[in-house]
């Protein structure tokens, strides 16, 4: 298997949707899921670039991890739910410190899942071909307030340019950078991803004129002391 060229990694509350966007960008579906435990990447060909995307664990006892997963990333969706105001709170207070491992130059995208259950969201099957069960208000969930408006969104984004000590003229603006989506529809999912990737691929290539890679190499190094097996202990 080719050596991944750089990195995406999803980060948010337990809940908000990380592994539901994931499956429904690459396996083009909303399945059942299950709370992740530790974490999972896909691997995604653009272009000539071989981009691993990582789904996290939201559930504080894995919450150890997320700045493992985060080293050397091109970029870092932080998602929370728009029905459910403390998600977004949570980035701040939780998850940005996580991404201190990540690239220096690492963009910012945040994300604001499943607007199809809020009153003010497109409903299934929207605007963009979702990929739905059916039309609105058969079988649908009952629609909620939003909690979590787009302005919100985008002042957390300017927070972490603040905490980033990065210039609002340097990164995209955070309207481009700022996304709602539904997993379940698929409103918005493609176009969260690929806005994303062809923003990492410059990414990638600063990443690789300034010399090797920061990407944990799972691969063992070094002959083991000891131990039998490839693991990490
Ligand atoms: N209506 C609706 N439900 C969603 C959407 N995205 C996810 N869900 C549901 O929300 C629940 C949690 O989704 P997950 O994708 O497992 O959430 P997660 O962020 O990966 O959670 P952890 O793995 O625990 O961190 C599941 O029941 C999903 O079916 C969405 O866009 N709309
Ligand atoms: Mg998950």
């Amino acid at each position: 298997m080719r050596k991944p060229d750089g990195k995406i990694v999803l980060l948010g509350d337990m809940n908000v949707g990380k592994t539901s966007l994931l499956q429904r960008y690459m396996e083009r579906r909303f399945p059942d899921t299950v709370s992740t435990v530790g974490g999972a990447f896909y691997l995604k060909q653009w272009r000539s670039y071989n981009i691993s995307i990582w789904d996290t664990a939201g559930r504080e006892q894995f919450h150890g991890l997320g700045s493992m997963y985060c080293r050397g990333a091109a970029a870092v969706i932080l998602t929370y739910d728009v029905n459910h105001a403390q998600s977004l709170l949570e980035l701040e207070d939780r998850f940005l410190g996580l991404t201190d491992t990540a690239s220096a130059d690492c963009l910012f995208a945040i994300v604001g899942n499943k607007v199809d259950l809020s009153e003010e969201g497109p409903g299934d099957g929207g605007q963009d071909g979702g990929h739905g069960p059916g039309p609105a208000g058969v079988g649908a969930a009952p629609r909620l307030p939003k909690q979590v408006q787009p302005e919100d969104a985008v002042a957390l984004y300017k927070k972490i340019l603040k905490y980033k000590m990065l210039d609002e003229k340097d990164v995209p603006a955070a309207e481009q950078m700022c996304f709602e989506t539904s997993a379940k529809t698929g409103h918005n999912v493609d176009l969260l991803f690929e806005t994303l990737f062809d923003m990492v691929v410059p990414v990638i290539l600063r990443q690789r004129a300034q010399g090797p890679p920061q990407t944990v190499d799972i691969a063992p190094c070094g002959p083991p002391a000891r131990t039998r097996s490839g693991c990490c202990a």
